[in-house]
């Protein structure tokens, strides 16, 4: 897959930022994972100091999709971890965008995936498997929708309605 610049991608749809067709999250996240740059058709997970449904997902075959999870923001556990990211690495996932905590960074700074969260913290999730999957999501002032296209490299995060093109 052709890399695309973020800049470039706002540079050359203004049209498209300004009807909110392509979207640019908040700059609050952290960069983790070998992929400094990653994009993918999103997935979208929603939930609450619960990873349950990360690991569900993840098992699934990615094929080049970004996992993207609303965690609510919180910084009181971690949602995504070492296992976790191999598992989203060998399962052929480009990425994964966490409102939320990650923990183990130096395993997931070791995977070839991206990987974006607010923070790293030591303590795990609940594994109670509360959550909805494939919901509409609000992070970083922006809204995300399952199956939108999302592009992340050292500038930031964009979420395209459909695929641009580099
Ligand atoms: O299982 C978890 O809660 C997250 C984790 O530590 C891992 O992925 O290694």
């Amino acid at each position: 897959m052709a890399l695309l610049a973020t800049a470039d991608a706002c540079d050359s749809n203004a049209g498209l930022l300004a009807t909110g067709e392509l979207r640019a999250l908040q700059p609050m996240f952290q960069a983790y994972g070998q992929a400094r740059v990653f994009s993918g058709p999103v997935v979208t997970l929603k939930l609450f100091e619960d990873n349950v449904l990360v690991r569900e997902l993840l098992e699934t075959k990615g094929e080049g999709r970004v996992l993207v999870i609303d965690g609510g923001g919180s910084t009181r556990c971690a949602l995504v971890g070492g296992n976790l990211a191999v598992l989203a690495q060998n399962n052929g996932w480009s990425g994964i965008v966490v409102n939320g905590c990650i923990r183990d960074v130096d395993e997931i700074n070791s995977c070839d995936i991206g990987v974006r969260a607010l923070a790293s913290h030591p303590r795990k999730s609940n594994k109670k498997g509360h959550g909805e999957k494939f919901v509409p999501v609000h992070i970083g002032g922006a809204m995300i929708h399952d199956g939108e296209w999302l592009y992340a490299d050292s500038d930031g995060i964009l979420v395209s309605k459909s695929e641009l093109s580099t």
